[in-house]
């Protein structure tokens, strides 16, 4: 026997007793059928409901018995007040009932009596004013956001005067979260990877190469045979490259074009590289770590990459509430991007947007002063440049440079940049010099005199009145090419082809070469003989090998495994004449007093473990100690970004703050984008609406039940194409601004999502939904209504956040939308309408469960059609729609399965863009 409170069952041999019991009833009346009117007889329809009526307990029993003439079913009802009725109209204790076929389960629907809501009839007052409730508040939210951001951008975005000292103490503070610092360099080196294949000019100049090559750290040299097998070399791009920088001081590094200024100005901010890079940096006499001193430089690229549509007062406050102390007062920290804005000559231009190519703004210089002004308004211990003064005209590229040196000197910051060329007023302001040659270092030590005198005693004299930055780069430049091997040769050709040769250009040829023999051959020269057997940190100044056939100077050399710049005798000499000089000598010593000093006792490989343990910065390998590393990294990132030393910025949640008012700000002036996507929403709401206009429960209407929620679907799915620019666009920025530790990555993407995917994710699909629902004549039950919105909402963020990741995983734009094309249409070809699930092969059935527009298209339809009884318009027939659901393959109980699947892929689609975002778009250089 099983017994439930309401359900029993008695089981023998040959007889089963099913007893149903119902404690409380609720009868009404089938039209026009017995005891409701059937042909004018006894009507119960108001007994029923009246207080008489039968509302219970009742019980329904019935005995199944196997006799000789098969199964018998015999089945009654007892209730006491429909007992009561059943006697006095027709003598029985109760209604009994023969039930030959057993029950059968209905959907509520198809119970005789049940009548679908009226369509036409329009919304029922609560449709009505939940559809206004809805309304209302997302008007309100985005009118509640305009309104605040107007406020915000009116009171902090434009730039108001904060007045003088008087209002803020800039100066003091400033020096309150400063750490004074000396940077010292030596041994510095790079190689980088190269994969090219050797060309035919290398091979040729191979075999002029002689077979003792010198240089240290160089494997012995292979033939040009080897060279064509083996085409993966390493290119020495900078070697053994040493400084040193004081508080106060200003160091310019010069040289030609490739001399190798960007990547030691990298090397030295200890950028990302891509190559081996090699040597110390100290800070203070000893080795820093990696995020120790990530936080006390500041680093200004040579390309500018801002937020177009943001002003230049909003673009430094940003990067000033991001970075200064938290602890410094808002007012400080406004006064301290005036105080920059002024030094810088970008005060007139406060209010300015930046502007892009198609929407001009800021002409090259004034973004560059902002570029810098970002970087100056935080004012770090160490700040590198890359070409600071490039794109200015003379004026204000001395103005810039004042201002560096204006900072080094009044905060006893270390200034160190790249510069081409500066007349000779901007140079007078340099405290050191680095004057490199293909890679090499030409000198390295006090900028004004002793640079004079120096090249002096190597028989080089600046003639007087001539720009000494000119004369440095022309020097280096002109031994770098000098050809004194075929100067012959090219005079021949010269007098061999005189038609070729206008007088003019003769002349002007013959007073160059008596120019530059003028002033760039060595006068009285004591070049310091070339010296190999050099102290552990002395310079390599190695004898590279010299071609033996005449013609014009080669471009490398190579030995087999390394590939280096061809150098010059006269360049060689530059280099043998500085590392023999005793300002050469005196930065090794000074250097190697320091390390003594901070490593007192340490053996060599005790020493080298200390290098190690502190040279390494990101790293892009994946094994298992980089990952953990990442991991710590990433928790030092997202918790104290710039924290880790003296400069304590905004922390997570001012970060969030200051974030997404940038990200709506950006939005909200720049809001083609968001106009579009509205517009979008109206024009296919109204045409479906009117396309689809009020369906009916026949199998047509089905069909285009299927057909426009099929559309709908694919409307917005590949309208969140357009989110992949979210973050293409930014990416530069993005880069740029983690590298320089503005915010942590996680608030970053965060306040991506919240204020830039959200607000075109969200509102478009409510639009849709509200605006043609009732014209298609979906089911107008307000509860479907919102579950059918809810759908839209989560499949389109779920989209967005696809396109999302594809665009942060792809770097470059036409690979990322090629893939997310095909992405979004193998998505719909497993959507469920196009190939049917059930007949599909069980191979390929997996593909369905990663596929968003199956969830969405499934729980859109579920949603629909589940609760319609569709009518077949020629015979009749009533089909259940689940029956129909099924029949396409769709699970009619699946609704709240396939929106906790949408959820879970969407939320996955931000967790990879995440990880994606915070452990590979790093700064690679
Ligand atoms: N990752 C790399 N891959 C290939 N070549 C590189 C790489 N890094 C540097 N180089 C090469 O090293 C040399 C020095 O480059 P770098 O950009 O430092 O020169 P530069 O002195 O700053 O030149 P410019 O003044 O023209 O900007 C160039 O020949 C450059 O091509």
């Amino acid at each position: 026997m099983i017994v439930d409170n309401l359900f029993s069952q008695e089981f023998e041999a040959d007889k089963n007793k099913t007893i149903i019991e119902c404690p409380e009833l609720e009868c009404s009346c089938y039209k026009s059928r017995l005891l409701c009117g059937e042909g004018g007889s006894l009507d119960l329809t108001e007994w029923f409901t009246s207080e008489d009526g039968p509302h219970g307990p009742g019980k329904f029993i019935c005995d199944e018995s196997i006799g000789s003439n098969g199964i018998t079913r015999n089945c009654l009802f007892t209730e006491d007040n429909m007992n009561q009725l059943i006697s006095q109209f027709f003598g029985d204790s109760y209604i009994t009932l023969s039930c030959p076929l057993g029950g059968e389960c209905m959907h509520y629907t198809e119970v005789p009596g049940y009548e679908r809501p009226e369509f036409k009839q329009g919304f029922s007052l609560e449709v009505i004013l939940l559809l206004s409730a809805s309304c209302l508040g997302l008007l309100g939210v985005v009118f509640g956001s305009l309104v605040c951001i107007k406020k915000r951008s009116e009171s902090s975005g434009q730039y108001v005067a904060v007045g003088s000292g008087e209002n803020f103490r800039t100066e003091e503070e400033m020096m309150a979260h400063h750490l004074p610092c000396t940077i010292m360099f030596r041994n510095t080196s790079y190689i980088i990877d190269t994969n090219l294949k050797v060309s035919q000019e290398l091979l040729d100049n191979n075999d002029t190469d002689s077979d003792n090559s010198e240089s240290i750290g160089m494997a012995p040299r292979n033939q040009g045979n080897h060279l064509l097998s083996k085409p993966r070399q390493k290119q020495v791009v900078l070697e053994g490259i040493q400084g040193i920088v004081r508080p106060g001081q200003v160091m310019a590094i010069m040289g030609g074009s490739g001399a190798g200024k960007t990547t030691l100005l990298d090397i030295l901010a200890r950028k990302n590289k891509s190559g081996v890079v090699s040597g110390d940096i100290l800070i203070n006499g000893s080795f820093m770590n990696y995020g120790h001193y990530r936080d006390i430089i500041g680093y200004v690229d040579q390309e500018d990459s801002l937020m177009e549509t943001l002003t230049v007062y909003e673009t430094i406050l940003n990067s000033a509430m991001l970075r200064l102390p938290k602890t410094m007062s808002l007012e400080t920290k406004k006064g301290r991007v005036q105080e920059t804005m002024a030094e810088l000559g970008i005060l007139h231009i406060a209010n300015k947007r930046i502007g892009s190519a198609g929407n001009r703004g800021l002409s090259g210089g004034e973004k560059r002063r902002v570029s810098i002004a970002c970087e100056l308004v935080t004012s770090p211990s160490i700040l590198f440049l890359d070409e600071p003064t490039s794109g200015l005209d003379s004026y204000n590229a001395y103005n810039v440079i004042e201002c560096l040196v204006g900072l080094a000197r009044d905060y006893q910051r270390s200034v160190i940049f790249t510069i081409h060329q500066p007349r000779s007023n901007i140079y007078a302001l340099f405290d050191q010099l680095v004057l490199l040659s293909k890679g090499r270092i030409v000198y390295s030590g006090p900028a004004q005199q002793e640079v004079i005198d120096h090249f002096a005693d190597l028989g080089y004299n600046c003639p007087l009145g001539f720009n000494i930055a000119d004369y440095l780069v022309d020097l280096t430049m002109h031994a770098a090419n000098s050809t004194k091997n075929s100067t012959e040769e090219n005079d021949v050709v010269v007098e061999a082809t005189p038609s070729l040769q206008s007088p003019f250009s003769a002349t002007r040829s013959n007073i160059r070469e008596q120019q530059e023999s003028l002033l760039y051959s060595p006068k009285n020269p004591h070049v310091g003989e070339i010296n190999n057997s050099n102290s552990n940190f002395s310079i390599n100044a190695t004898q590279e090998p010299r071609p033996t056939t005449p013609g014009p100077n080669p471009q490398t050399v190579s030995d087999g495994l390394f590939v280096k710049p061809y150098l010059t005798e006269e360049t060689l000499e530059l280099i043998n004449g500085y590392s023999n000089s005793q300002i050469s000598k005196d930065i090794q010593e000074t250097i190697e007093r320091q390390l003594l000093q901070a490593y007192p006792n340490y053996t060599a490989s005790e020493l080298e473990n200390v290098r190690r343990r502190n040279r390494h910065g990101p790293s892009l390998n994946l094994s298992s100690r980089s990952i953990f590393s990442h991991f710590t990294s990433f928790l030092e990132n997202q918790f104290s970004p710039g924290q880790t030393y003296n400069r304590a910025g905004a922390n997570l949640w001012d970060q969030f703050k200051i974030l997404s008012w940038r990200t709506f700000i950006n939005l909200y002036r720049n809001p083609d984008l968001l106009r579009t996507q509205y517009a979008i929403s109206v024009i296919a709401a109204v045409s479906c609406g009117l396309l689809f206009w009020k369906l009916d429960n026949t199998l047509a209407g089905f069909q285009n039940r299927l057909g426009v929620m099929f559309f709908i679907s694919a409307l917005f799915g590949f309208a969140c194409l357009s989110s992949m620019q979210a973050f293409a666009s930014e990416r530069l920025i993005f880069i740029r601004e983690r590298a320089n530790r503005y915010y942590s990555p996680l608030m970053y993407f965060v306040s991506k999502v919240f204020f830039d995917l959200l607000p075109l994710r969200v509102i478009p699909p409510v639009i849709l939904g509200l605006i043609c629902y009732h014209m298609i004549g979906l089911q107008p039950e307000p509860d479907v209504l919102l579950r059918f919105l809810l759908v839209l909402v989560i499949f389109n963020v779920t989209s967005a956040s696809c396109c999302l990741a594809i665009s942060i995983i792809f770097e470059d734009q036409a690979v990322a939308s090629l893939i997310a094309t095909l992405i979004m249409l193998f998505e719909m070809l497993f959507g469920g309408l196009l190939l049917n699930k059930a007949t599909i092969s069980p191979a390929f059935q997996w593909l369905y469960s990663i596929s968003f527009f199956n969830y969405a298209f499934e729980a859109l339809i579920v949603n629909e059609v589940a609760g319609l009884t569709l009518v077949e318009e020629k015979f009749g027939f009533k089909v259940p729609g689940a029956l129909v659901l099924q029949t396409f393959g769709l699970n009619a109980q699946g609704y709240w399965g396939d929106v906790k699947n949408l959820g879970i892929m969407g939320g996955a689609f931000l967790g990879v863009a995440f990880l994606w975002l915070q452990l590979f778009v790093k700064e690679r250089r």
